[in-house]
């Protein structure tokens, strides 16, 4: 099918692997959220986290709005697939085996370096609809169906 027929460069490759590996974060931050009643949405958080991102990719010569439509994408990808465990789990469903990490020391440190190495993968990804299909067909590959037209759309 046309998924198969696209073939992703290294770099291609890797990105749609950060995707992934970012989203799989999203159930740890959900986890500590949801036991300490803290929002899903920290815009302070993400602010800072983008000025830092857009500032590394000015560095690098990628341009603040590329930097800042993927990583908006990327965070609201990650926003929605918490609010859905927290709302399964506020229902009564069932929680993590393990208990919660710590969100600034333990988890925000793995998203920042996840989203350092997307902003200077970005550059050599480019964007193309083919692409976009085939990062949001591995996303969906990974249970990540739900977000996959969201996280991807700005490499289209
Ligand atoms: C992942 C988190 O949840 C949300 C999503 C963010 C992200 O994807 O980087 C940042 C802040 C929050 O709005 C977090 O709080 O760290």
């Amino acid at each position: 099918a046309s998924q198969s027929s696209f073939h992703p460069t290294l770099p291609q490759k890797r990105m749609v692997e950060l995707m992934g590996n970012r989203l799989d974060l999203a159930s740890q931050v959900a986890w500590v959220k949801f036991r300490d009643t803290l929002p899903v949405y920290d815009p302070k958080r993400e602010a800072e986290l983008l000025a830092g991102l857009v500032s590394k990719g000015e560095a690098r010569g990628v341009p603040p709005l590329q930097v800042e439509a993927f990583m908006k994408a990327q965070m609201a990808a990650s926003r929605a697939i918490q609010k859905t465990l927290i709302r399964s789990w506020s229902r009564g469903g069932t929680l993590p085996a393990y208990p919660p990490f710590d969100l600034k020391r333990d988890i925000r440190p793995k998203l920042d370096a996840i989203s350092d190495e997307m902003i200077v993968l970005l550059p050599a990804v480019g964007q193309s609809p083919a692409f976009a299909s085939y990062a949001a067909a591995e996303l969906s590959h990974r249970g990540y169906r739900r977000v996959a037209t969201l996280a991807t759309a700005p490499l289209r």
